[in-house]
């Protein structure tokens, strides 16, 4: 196993991803902000605060200098979540050599906020040409892949040459990698998909019924479309792994964060208390409410659901109310 690969970034994802990794007997370095964290996989072979549970392979090696882990790298997995991006970006860059070519796969679900850029895109404006990019994104809530529950998953770049290699690596006999060449969509639907999981926890927390949520999900899909539509992507995507696939596993799982954000939120608690609950993980569907809300404004599309999520989350409407305008309006 002679390709090089390294994680940035050590929350529940990054941490499957290297793990799934280091399995298959790739000699694994994974990048983490909190020093901790580092401790805590090398010493003890577990990520205590983002991946609890988890035996993490003897193959996976943490660090906190960028340059334990750039330089040599084949591939990247960049994994940090998409408000922390552009930063982090800046830091490697510098430890990028001029003499080979890397293959960096960019796995957040979120937009810049306030540019409203993909990841891919505000990657490739901070790194060097001889960096290649790709997106993975699908219905992969990190604790089920680490306990290898069969999953599929889709990887996406414009550099269609690197997507063989890149399927091949993370293949198991558990998670099934396919290659599309929608880059952009794929990112749309990993971003969109959590706004909709906000508002399915928000019916959750209120006790509504399914009657709700399925129409709040058929929303969602339309909203991702509409979305999608105005940066080009494919509609199949939408109807794809990462679209609908994702929007179902999200939606419904007692494991996601931004579901249970939501629901946290209708049973009264306060995005204080919710963030302590959350030690240290992120809701990406709050910041995509807010980025994608305005998006929406300022290219007048209609985004019904998105508005009605902002609204709660970020202008403080009773959730009671912004479900039952909500649909009013379908
Ligand atoms: N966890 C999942 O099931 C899952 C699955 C697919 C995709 N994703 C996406 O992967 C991305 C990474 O999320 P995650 O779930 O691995 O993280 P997480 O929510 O489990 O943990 C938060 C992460 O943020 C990092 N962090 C905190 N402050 C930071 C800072 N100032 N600078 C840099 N990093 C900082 C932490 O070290 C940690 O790695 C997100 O965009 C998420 O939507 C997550
Ligand atoms: O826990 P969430 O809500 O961030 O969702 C995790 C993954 O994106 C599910 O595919």
């Amino acid at each position: 196993m002679d390709t090089q690969i390294s994680v940035i970034g050590a929350g529940g994802w990054g941490t499957t991803l290297a793990n799934l990794l280091a399995k298959k007997g790739y000699a694994v370095k994974i990048w983490s902000y909190e020093k901790e964290t580092v401790e805590s996989i090398n010493l003890n072979h577990i990520n205590i605060q983002f991946l609890p549970g988890i035996y993490l392979s003897d193959n996976l090696f943490a660090f906190t200098d960028f340059n334990d882990v750039i330089p040599n790298a084949d591939i990247i997995i960049f994994a940090v979540p998409s408000t922390f991006v552009r930063n982090i970006a800046n830091q490697i860059l510098p430890f990028f050599s001029q003499k080979k070519e890397y293959k960096l796969v960019t796995v957040a679900k979120g937009l810049e906020y306030d540019t409203f850029k993909l990841m891919s895109e505000v990657l490739r404006e901070i790194l060097p040409k001889n960096v290649k990019i790709a997106a993975l994104s699908g219905p992969n809530l990190s604790s089920e892949v680490a306990r290898e529950f069969p999953t599929g998953t889709v990887i996406a770049s414009i550099h269609e040459e690197i997507l063989p290699e890149l399927v091949a690596i993370f293949q198991t006999n558990y998670f099934k990698p396919y290659a599309i060449f929608d880059e952009r969509g794929i990112e749309i639907c990993g971003a969109v998909k959590n706004i909709t999981a906000i508002a399915i926890g928000v019916c959750d927390g209120l006790k509504l019924g399914d009657n709700t949520k399925g129409s709040i999900i058929t929303l969602g899909l339309t909203e991702m479309n509409r979305i999608g539509k105005h940066f080009g992507c494919a509609r199949k995507t939408f109807f794809g792994i990462a679209g609908i696939g994702d929007l179902i596993a999200t939606c419904s799982s007692k494991l996601s964060r931004n579901r249970s954000y939501g629901e946290k939120l209708a049973q009264g608690k306060t995005f204080a208390q919710i963030k302590i609950e959350m030690h240290g993980m992120v809701s990406e569907g709050v910041w995509a409410a807010k980025s994608i809300h305005h998006f929406a404004q300022q290219n007048n599309i209609d985004l019904p659901l998105t508005t009605q999520i902002y609204k709660v989350l970020h202008e403080n409407k009773p959730m009671n109310e912004a479900i039952s305008d909500l649909l009013t309006l379908i």
